[in-house]
């Protein structure tokens, strides 16, 4: 018979688990060893040792310097509601040079300790975390085992418990991020209104929806005093969203009696979590695809006339119908959807179709997928007006642009990504794959910040005509325009599995 296992804590070394625990996973073992730390070992022990490690760590792994088991314990004590060990916690945090850092640490649901105690509705760890100063603007990303979408702030959290008194305390919490967060929009494009109307909490849903509705109104008539225009106030509600299309989008869904029927709920569930695994997919797909965090350009793609006559048909159409800022959904752009001007989307669906589709394909080694051109947009940057994009990933796997006006037009600009990327120039000419390849050069033109010589970009500045072609998983944006106006026609292309 071997002998009995005795554990001893580390932190206060006691005696944990004789034999029971042996031969049972680690996981296990793991989960009672955490519980053992929060309810039974000493708290001022454990804190010293804390503070100690704190002192030691980078401001950018702080948060996990706490714990040692896979969560720091703040949102531990946070999602288990243990308020005594939150209330040592946060005094030990209130010298600590990396606290915001601690406070606002994503946690392994994706969401901070704010969103868990959100999400239990608890209103006194909510409240102590906000005394903190932990902010009520930390969005969250994709829980992929519950299907929640990212993009949450815990304000999302607490209308999806029901939590009148969680939504009270984070709005109550600071008056310019009231707006900010009624306002926005998650990865699903749902506002926390949206959020609570669907789990059935009909009355909360709704005078959310009415403060949403008021900080929209709000934000665009401050946005229209300041002569602004055209953006909708998206300075005032911080995040980015902006009181524009999405915003009163979602909130016509919010109607204004009744109750959300089950069906309603369960098929709203069914999308969030489609969107969810669509999203993960495309993250594990680009992950460890070296040939994904290329990024290609195609030189003289397009001829100076042919760029011409799409952009007048294109201008035309936006004097008369005016330009749309709802593409994105958080980030106010300035575009014009293609489909509005018949004859050019013809022309670009055809060209993309013959030229673009087939060199992407191979760039990224998709042989086994056929590629669909879902949308193109024309998309106007002024240094007067919206100047630039900020990082964002696009809502298909591959995306595409092309320069329509002439670089002299404006300083500035160009496809900013937020890693360095490796970029290959392709001159025209180069039809067959094995062509490309030889016409290929690894090009150091628009370098910027790292990067090793000559191989690497940080932002592609491309000429009139030139194609710039990447994944649009890839952490990308649109560079600062300083001078005048740029003009690029993007496309959103996705991959499809060959039946
Ligand atoms: O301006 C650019 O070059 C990038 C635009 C972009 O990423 C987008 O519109 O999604
Ligand atoms: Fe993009």
């Amino acid at each position: 018979m071997p002998p009995a296992a005795v554990l001893h804590c580390r932190t206060c070394g006691c005696t944990l688990f004789p034999s029971d625990f042996l031969h049972q996973p680690v996981r296990l073992m793991d989960a009672s060893l955490r519980f053992h730390h929060s309810a039974a070992c000493a708290p001022p022990r454990l804190l010293a040792a804390a503070a100690a490690r704190l002192a030691r760590t980078r401001p950018h792994d702080a948060h996990a310097a706490l714990w040692p088991h896979d969560e720091p314990p703040l949102l531990f004590a946070s999602r288990h509601g243990l308020l005594p060990l939150l209330r040592l916690l946060l005094s030990a945090l209130a010298g600590v040079p990396h606290a915001a850092a601690c406070l606002d640490a994503l946690g392994r649901s994706g969401g901070t300790a704010l969103h868990l105690a959100a999400n239990r509705g608890d209103v006194p760890v909510a409240a102590a975390l906000l005394a903190a100063r932990a902010s009520p603007l930390v969005r969250s990303v994709d829980d992929v085992a519950a299907g929640t979408p990212g993009g949450r702030l815990p304000l999302h959290a607490a209308a999806a418990a029901g939590s009148a008194g969680c939504a009270a305390a984070l709005l109550g919490a600071a008056r310019q991020a009231a707006a900010a967060q009624l306002c926005a929009l998650d990865l699903d494009e749902q506002l926390a209104a949206n959020v609570a109307w669907h789990a059935g909490h009909a009355a909360l849903a709704r005078a959310l929806a009415a403060a949403a509705a008021a900080a929209a109104a709000a934000a665009a008539a401050a946005a229209a005093a300041a002569g602004g225009g055209g953006g909708g106030g998206a300075a005032v509600v911080g995040g980015g969203d902006g009181g524009g299309e999405g915003v009163r989008e979602a909130l016509a869904a919010v109607p204004a009696g009744g109750e959300c029927s089950g069906e309603e709920a369960r098929a709203q569930r069914q999308l969030c979590w489609l969107g969810v695994r669509e999203r993960e997919r495309w993250r594990l797909h680009v992950r460890g695809e070296p040939a994904m965090h290329r990024v290609h350009i195609l030189r003289g793609e397009w001829s100076k006339a042919e760029c011409t006559r799409l952009l007048r048909q294109l201008l035309a159409c936006a004097a008369h119908d005016g330009w749309h800022t709802a593409r994105h959904r958080h980030y106010a752009t300035t575009d014009l959807p293609l489909w509005r001007e018949a004859e050019a989307a013809a022309w670009v669906r055809a060209r993309v179709g013959k030229a673009i589709l087939p060199r992407m394909l191979a760039a990224f080694g998709l042989t086994s997928h056929r590629l669909a051109l879902r949308e193109s947009f024309l998309v106007r940057y002024d240094a007067a007006g919206q100047a630039a994009l900020p990082p964002h990933r696009d809502s298909t796997l591959l995306s595409c642009n092309f320069l329509l006006n002439e670089d002299t037009e404006f300083d500035g600009g160009g496809t900013y990504f937020a890693t360095p990327v490796q970029l290959e120039e392709h001159r025209k000419g180069a039809v067959s794959p094995a062509d490309a390849e030889e016409a290929v050069q690894t090009a150091g033109m628009g370098t910027e910040g790292g990067g090793g010589p000559g191989y690497v970009a940080q932002t592609v500045r491309s000429s009139q005509g030139d194609c710039v072609f990447h994944c649009g998983q890839v952490l990308h944006g649109g560079a600062l325009v300083t001078r005048g106006t740029r003009l690029v026609l993007v496309c959103f292309i996705d991959a499809l599995d060959v039946e």
